[in-house]
Parts: structure tokens; sequence; C-alpha cells
């Protein structure tokens, strides 16, 4: 196992009827910004629990934030934490609204161009503005770890960055707010969450059995509860699981000591840039062409995981592996993805040399666990993908 330190100090509060306890979560002399999105908590009484949770605060409301969070409504948001001197953020919806507020901490007290946090990567240390997080969409795993992607809309770029001081101070997550979510939402939450823990686990073979065994359990879990919960959200069993499974693939714990992946969601980025295409979506059509492209590098863990997740019964490791991608394709359109580029835009012909040209403009030389998902990698990956 490789050495590790494991940071993470998000107070996640689980359960039904959470919210209220918000009163006491956010300091009441605090000066505080709502953050929200494009409105879903008015109709499906979020906002209410939250207002009634708040209401000895003093609370600003900044709505109006886009799935992929966009950097130039974010910056309107830093501007109305300067002029009314916020001193606490509260993110209240999915994945987009908690990386956008992410945003929003880090660029509070930053001194000159706030795109550098995002154009440099930065890593973001301390010097961010304190916030916290109620959950309306499990997927991401935003709420617990201290990631965010932000899109430049301008130069329609989708940028991540991150760092120490980004953690949420506390994360309520009540399954109850799933009841109001979209078919679609639920369905990209599931596959999100999965291919979070195959970026993670889907490498080579190492002596980590632990982290593997946890990122099979997820894994088996969200087949398991996925496709009935898109049936069903306010089911609460399946909602509570569901949830858990999202925050458990991306809050650091699986990828400790193991080395990981992330070149599906570099490229998937660029395909909600370039065509607005939904995270988990872009996700779900580059990921198995990624393992077709690069078999023979992974080939031996995508048969672990085709035996022990799939029960796949195979003679040879290559059939194993073989059997395994189809599988997950299987299970991904189970889960209503569609898994070509064509199937979403007729314009895709240029996306592969598009894609690769920006990853050699950024300087990026190779991606992936060896290192050895080269430009000309990517192109073959994209091209399949159409
Ligand atoms: N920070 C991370 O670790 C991380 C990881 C993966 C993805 N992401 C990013 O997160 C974003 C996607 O986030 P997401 O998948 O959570 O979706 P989202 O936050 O973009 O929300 C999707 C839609 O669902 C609606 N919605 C949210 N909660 C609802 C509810 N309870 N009822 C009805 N509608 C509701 C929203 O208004 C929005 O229209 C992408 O930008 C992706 O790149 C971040």
């Amino acid at each position: 196992m490789q050495n590790f330190e494991y940071y993470n100090p998000v107070n996640l509060v689980f359960g039904e009827g959470q919210i209220a306890k918000l009163s006491k979560l956010i300091p009441t002399d605090a000066n505080v910004l709502m953050v929200y999105g494009g409105g879903s908590i008015f109709k499906n009484g979020i906002h209410e629990q939250v207002a009634d949770a708040l209401k000895k605060h003093t609370v600003t409301e900044f709505g109006g934030v886009e799935p992929n969070p966009r950097f130039e409504t974010l910056m309107k948001a830093v501007k109305e934490v300067k002029e009314k001197d916020i001193d606490f953020i509260l993110a209240v919806g999915g994945g987009s609204v908690i990386d956008g507020v992410k945003f929003i901490s880090a660029a509070a007290n930053y001194e000159g161009d706030a795109a550098e946090i995002l154009r440099k990567r930065m890593r973001i240390e301390d010097n961010a503005l304190p916030f916290g997080t109620v959950l309306t969409l499990p997927a991401t795993g935003s709420e617990m770890n201290s990631g965010s992607v932000v899109t430049i809309e301008e130069t329609h770029e989708k940028l991540p960055f991150g760092g120490p001081a980004l953690f949420p101070q506390f994360s309520i997550c009540d399954p109850k707010v799933m009841a109001s979510l979209p078919t679609r939402q639920v369905q990209n939450g599931v596959i999100d969450a999965y291919t979070h823990v195959l970026e993670q686990y889907l490498t080579y073979p190492h002596d980590a059995l632990l982290q593997d065994r946890i990122a099979e359990g997820i894994l088996q879990t969200l087949i398991t509860v996925g496709p009935e919960v898109a049936k069903d959200p306010s089911d609460y069993k399946l909602a509570a699981n569901l949830m858990w499974s999202c925050t458990m693939a991306l809050n650091g714990l699986i990828q400790k000591g193991v080395p990981t992946d992330w070149a599906t969601h570099m490229i998937g980025h660029e395909l909600t840039a370039l065509y607005d295409i939904d995270h988990a979506r872009t996700l779900a059509i580059i990921a198995p062409n990624l393992y077709r492209v690069m078999f023979d590098s992974k080939k031996e863990k995508l048969a672990q995981y085709g035996k022990r997740v799939w029960n796949i019964d195979a003679d040879t490791v290559d059939d194993a592996a073989t059997q395994a991608i189809e599988k997950t394709v299987a299970f991904f359109h189970t889960m209503g993805m569609d898994t070509k580029l064509s199937n979403y835009t007729d314009d895709y012909e240029k996306t592969a040399s598009f894609i690769v040209n920006r990853f050699e403009e950024r300087g990026w030389k190779a991606l992936g666990e060896r290192q050895n998902i080269t430009p000309d990698k990517v192109k073959e990956i994209v091209e399949l993908s159409y």
C-alpha cells in the first residue's frame, strides 16, 4: 500500500429531518450568503426548511447558479460577498451549487484575477471563506470533498481545482430531498458515483485489499439500488443507500494508498464544455471506450471487477475483462445512459482532435494511473466514442 494521509474535517449530518440543525451548525452572529441553483428548492419545500432553521440569522440569498456552474455567474456572488461583508456561505443544491460555493469561497479573498484559480489549477490552502452545504442531489460527493469544477463560459473551458481549505464545515444529507428529483438526475447520480469508484479502482493490481473491497461494496450497492431508486426516489431506504454510496464514492477514502486514473473525467469535462452534455452522461460515453483502448494496461483489474462485482465466470483474464466492460455498458443502458457521442450531437467529427489540441495547449503530456494515456490514445478513445 502507498503511504497516505487521510484528512477529512467535514461534519456529515445524515438523515431525515436534519435540515433543522442548520440553526446550530451556523453561528447565530454569522452574516450568511445562501446560494442555490435554478429554484427547485422553492417547489419541494427545501427553501422553507432552510429559511425556518435560519430565521434568527442574517441571510442574503443568491440564486441562479447553473448546472455546470459558470465562472461569470459566480463572480457576481463574489461581488455580493464583498459588498455585504458576508462571512459564511451556505450552499443549498447539488454538485453544481456546492462546487460553485467552493469557488466563491476561494475567490472572495483572492487578490488578482480570480480566473487564475481555475486556469492555474490552484491549490487553495487557506484564506477561504467558511461554508456549509445542504445537499439536494446525491451524485458528486462534493459535499464531503475539497474539489470543485467550474466552467468559464467565454472560452468553453471546464476546469477542476481544490485544496484543503475547501472542505465544507458541515454537510446535511437528508435523503427525503430526493423525492422531487427528475428520473434523469437520479440516473445521473448513480452513474456519476459508479464512475467515481471505477476511476479509483480500475487501475492495476495492488496490495491495498480493504480499499478494493470498499470500492466493490459501493459498486454492488449502486447496482442493487440504482434501477429501483430511479423508479421511486421517494423510497427512503433506497434513497438513503444511494445518498451514502455517492458520498462514500468520492470522500477520499477509497483513493488513499492506491493508484487512481481520472482520465475519463478529464475527457468527459471537455464534452460538457463543448456540447453541454450532463456530466454523468459524458462519463458513460467515455469510460467503456477508455477501458477498450487501455485494455492491456487495465485488464487484470477489469477481470477482478468482473469476477467480484458481476460474478463473471471466465477461463481467462482477457475474457473476464472483456465481459466486465460489456456488463458495465449494459448497466449504463439500464440506468438510461446513451453511450455514444452521436446520440447527443451531429457535430462530433472534429471532437477528438479538438480535445487533443486542448490537452496539448495545457501541457498535459499523458493521463491515467500509469501516465500512459497519451494524446494519441485520447484521440483513439474519443473517436471510438463517436
Ligand atoms: N466536486 C466534485 O467532487 C465533483 C465530482 C463530480 C462532479 N462534479 C460536478 O458537479 C456538477 C454536477 O452536479 P450534480 O450531478 O449534483 O447536478 P447539478 O447540481 O448540476 O443539478 C442538476 C439539476 O438537478 C436539479 N436539482 C437539484 N436538486 C434537486 C431536487 N432535490 N429536486 C429537483 N431538482 C433538483 C438542479 O436544479 C439542476 O437543474 C458538474 O459540474 C460536475 O462536473 C463535481
